[in-house]
């Protein structure tokens, strides 16, 4: 089986699932292709309305970078590089003319929350739990995360997610207004759907026309410096010992 699993439905959406159980949906360079791919068909279509991403199976909705891929790169080049390359990918994401769905099913840790936060809404399943921990090891959020986050949500709420780095409950996430839904979880991918159905009332132009105004703000030199300074940022925070040793710690465990 693929990386992932990709299905257009005859309402408009596309459904986009990481599928890698095994790592806990997390994301390699296959799925960063497919997902470059992906929003470049749903930005050219004239019948696909809605993005909805989600993770495969119940436990994880993505696990951040692969980390049993990504060990191998210490030089804050390499790093760099890797890392400019998903955040040009979440850049894309969170500009794309069409409405998008987190539909998170499961933990989202590190770059999984900032897959997350590149997309319109968030819905969740409840019990889910949420970790922007990149902070516990040794870094900072590297494909755009906290640029967005300080975009989408009140300044305090937004630097206290990132300076704490610890897992919080979808619940919590949703009194501080990154979740939008909370999903009892029977069947999450049909509750996605019903609250999506007001806005697949609408035609494709109409959606293309508001979301086009809505990331006006987000296409320009200025929030793009802001985006990539922070990838540049994470790439030199990369080099650190803290880093080498907590991604040491991780991969030894396993
Ligand atoms: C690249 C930078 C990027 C950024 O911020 O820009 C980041 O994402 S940094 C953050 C990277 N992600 C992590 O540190 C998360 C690591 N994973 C975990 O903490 C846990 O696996 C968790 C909480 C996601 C799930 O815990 P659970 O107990 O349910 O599962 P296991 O830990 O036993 O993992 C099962 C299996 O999956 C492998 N795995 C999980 N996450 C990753 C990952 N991110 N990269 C590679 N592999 C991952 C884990 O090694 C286990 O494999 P196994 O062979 O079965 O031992």
């Amino acid at each position: 089986m693929g990386a992932i699993l990709l299905e257009r439905d005859r309402n408009g959406i596309v459904w986009f699932t990481i599928n890698r159980q095994e790592k806990r949906n997390a994301i390699n360079y296959e799925v960063m292709d497919a997902l470059q791919e992906t929003i470049r068909m749903v930005e050219k279509s004239d019948e696909v309305k809605i993005l909805v991403i989600t993770g495969a199976g119940d436990q994880a909705f993505c696990s951040g970078g692969d980390l049993s891929e990504f060990h191998h790169l210490h030089a804050k080049e390499e790093a760099y590089h890797m890392l400019k390359k998903m955040g040009t990918i979440l850049y894309s994401l969170l500009t794309v003319s069409k409405p998008t769905v987190a539909l998170i099913n499961g933990t989202a840790v590190g770059g999984g929350c900032e897959l997350a936060t590149a997309c319109d809404f968030r819905y969740a399943r409840k019990g889910a739990k949420v970790g922007f921990i990149q902070g516990k090891l040794g870094i900072t959020t590297g494909w755009g995360g906290a640029t967005m986050l300080f975009e989408k949500l009140p300044y305090t709420r937004a630097l206290d997610i990132l300076l704490r780095a610890e897992y919080m409950s979808v619940e919590t996430m949703y009194e501080y207004g990154w979740v939008h839904s909370l999903l009892s979880g029977e069947n999450i991918t049909e509750e996605c759907r019903k609250l999506l159905s007001p806005y697949l009332a609408q035609t494709v132009s109409v959606l293309r026309a508001y979301k086009r105004a809505a990331v006006e703000k987000w296409k320009n030199d200025e929030f793009r410096a802001r985006f990539f300074s922070e990838i540049t940022c994470c790439s030199i925070l990369w080099e650190s010992e803290e880093h080498e040793e907590a991604v040491r710690a991780f991969l030894d465990k396993s």
